[in-house]
């Protein structure tokens, strides 16, 4: 069942409740430290995922890193964002019904990061027609002009989400992209919370990105 687990996914433990001493936080942190230091970034506790953001490009979010993790079973493959992303997605279909991922971390902790690479493995995996490909284009799109302004330089990230973010992505029967929500806007279920006024910090950042930023709205008109 497992073998598509190379020795260097078996690193340590790659589900916490594997460890031995699963009482101590020493055990714990040696043992994100010893994935960590072979760049296995991800380790589960059961169905939750523990990422450790790496600060630098891995080469594990490739096409084929996409395919190896589509359809396939949790356990079956080494712990990666793709695999939660998939396992959503393939929970939705089955049991009919709406699927939610919660990313939480500290400021710096690659939440963003993480919620992009969700959107990512949608966009490749799920099936599309022309009009989805518009659809999913948009997801990919929307980051960028959300980021330029909701985000500002702080002592702990340079590219910190000063707002609370909550995405939407609804499917049809045909389980394909529809259309997509970043705050959630239309549903009623959680309204963007409230960007404060423009400040320094929010012109200088929105002014570096507005170019890229611009050209995602025009792509998107
Ligand atoms: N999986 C990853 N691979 C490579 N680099 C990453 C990864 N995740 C995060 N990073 C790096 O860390 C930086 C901070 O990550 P990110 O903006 O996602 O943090 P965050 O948790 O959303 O922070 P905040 O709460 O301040 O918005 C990114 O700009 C990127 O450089």
């Amino acid at each position: 069942m497992e073998s598509a687990l190379t020795a260097r996914d078996r690193v340590g433990v790659q589900d916490f409740v594997l460890l031995e001493n699963f009482t101590s936080e020493a055990a714990f942190i040696d043992n994100l430290r010893k994935r960590f230091k072979e760049n296995l970034i991800y380790t589960y506790i059961g169905s939750v995922l523990v990422s450790v953001n790496p600060y630098k490009e891995l080469e594990i979010y490739s096409k084929q890193h996409m395919e190896r993790y589509r359809g396939v079973n949790f356990y079956e493959v080494s712990p990666h964002i793709y695999a939660v992303s998939d396992n959503s997605y393939r929970a939705m279909r089955t049991e009919r019904k709406d699927q939610c991922i919660l990313i939480s971390g500290e400021s710096g902790a690659g939440k963003t990061e993480a919620s992009k690479k969700i959107l990512q493995y949608y966009a490749v995996t799920c099936p599309a027609s022309d009009k989805v490909e518009t659809v999913k284009d948009r997801l990919l799109q929307s980051n960028p002009v959300l980021e330029a302004f909701g985000n500002a330089k702080t002592l702990r990230n340079d590219n910190s989400s000063r707002f609370g973010k909550y995405m939407d992505i609804q499917f049809d029967f045909k389980l394909q992209i529809v259309q997509h929500n970043p705050f959630g806007a239309g549903n009623g279920s959680c309204p963007p919370a409230p960007v404060p006024a423009l400040s320094q910090e929010h012109a200088d950042h929105s002014q570096c990105q507005l170019r890229h930023g611009m050209h995602t709205i025009l792509a998107m008109l």
